[in-house]
């Protein structure tokens, strides 16, 4: 067997040298071929094409937080290998959503081990970008630019902006074409859920499930901000969902328009502004290694 360690040297300000010296020596005791592919933040795409095609590995590690998952999901959809995730990342949303053990060698063994695949539903917005976790337009797009901004990290720094955001509020149009039907809406956020939570653990759609081949459209049209504040910042997560109301549009694709241009976030990662969306999904697009204790399964 080959392995293919994807690692991103920076995410989560983690270092993963111990992880990657574990890895090497965990290879060499079941003799099994690895290589280690360090990202740098640029033209990663490019040379990840060239060792994929020079070693062609059987398996895939992805070393990092979501967006090195995503990174990697996205290169190895196009080939068909397996891939699997070493949650050494800020918040491992995605992650911790797949069942994904959280302690980085025993989400190795699961990955060395596992005979378990499974297909896991990438969504592709405008043709060009891609989520499999979640994305979004309206307060949480904001909070993201302006968290990215700040050297602190954590959930108490992300509440802040989202406290913040809150307060200067007023809900825009969004005009959605999904299974047939046009729905107008006002909405202070408009969510493009593949799976359930933020990477933060903030729960916006309880119904997803990323290996179903739909998903789902959110828009919030109200947040309950003062029972928020007053349920304090320690269980903000958790209080979100239910201070949260609007509608929820199950679906397989989609075409969205608003009255400007909008800032989208996917997966973590602000985009760009965009007045209008397509989205498609592409069922079972990534061979993930996962176990038989992932709830998705089931
Ligand atoms: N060597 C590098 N130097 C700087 N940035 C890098 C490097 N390698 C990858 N990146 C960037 O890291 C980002 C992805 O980080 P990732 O999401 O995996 O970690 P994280 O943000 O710490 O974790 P999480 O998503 O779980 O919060 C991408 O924007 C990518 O361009």
């Amino acid at each position: 067997m080959k392995i293919l360690f994807i690692v991103n040297p920076i995410s989560g300000g983690i270092n993963k040298e111990p992880f990657i010296k574990e890895a090497k020596s965990k290879c060499k005791k079941y003799g099994i071929h690895y290589q280690i592919f360090k990202t740098t933040g640029t033209d990663d795409e490019k040379h990840l094409e060239e060792v994929l095609s020079r070693f062609r590995p059987d398996k895939v590690a992805s070393v990092g937080g979501d967006g090195t998952t995503l990174f990697t999901a996205i290169a190895v959809m196009k080939k068909d290998i397996p891939m699997g995730i070493i949650p050494l990342g800020s918040a491992n949303g995605m992650a911790a959503e797949l069942s994904v053990n959280p302690e980085p060698s025993k989400a190795l063994e699961d990955l060395i081990m596992s005979e378990v695949f499974a297909g896991l539903d990438m969504l592709v917005v405008n043709e060009k970008y891609y989520s499999i976790h979640i994305g979004d337009v309206g307060i949480n797009a904001n909070i993201v630019d302006a968290y990215d901004k700040d050297k602190n990290r954590g959930m108490t720094t992300y509440a802040k902006y989202f406290i913040e955001e809150l307060k200067k509020l007023t809900p825009f149009k969004i005009n959605i074409k999904a299974n047939g039907k046009t729905y107008l809406e006002n909405g202070l956020m408009l969510g493009i859920c593949n799976s359930r939570k933020y990477g933060t653990g903030v729960p916006l759609n309880l119904d997803g499930n990323p290996m179903d081949g739909i998903f789902e459209i959110i828009v919030v049209e109200n947040i309950n901000l003062n029972s928020l504040i007053k349920m304090g910042l320690s269980k903000f997560d958790k209080s979100f969902h239910d201070n949260q109301n609007g509608i929820l549009i199950s679906t397989d694709e989609a075409e969205i328009l608003f009255d400007q241009p909008r800032l989208l976030q996917l997966d973590g990662e602000v985009i760009g502004e965009f007045e209008k969306l397509k989205i498609n999904m592409i069922k079972g697009a990534v061979k993930l290694i996962t176990h038989q204790e992932n709830a998705y399964l089931t």
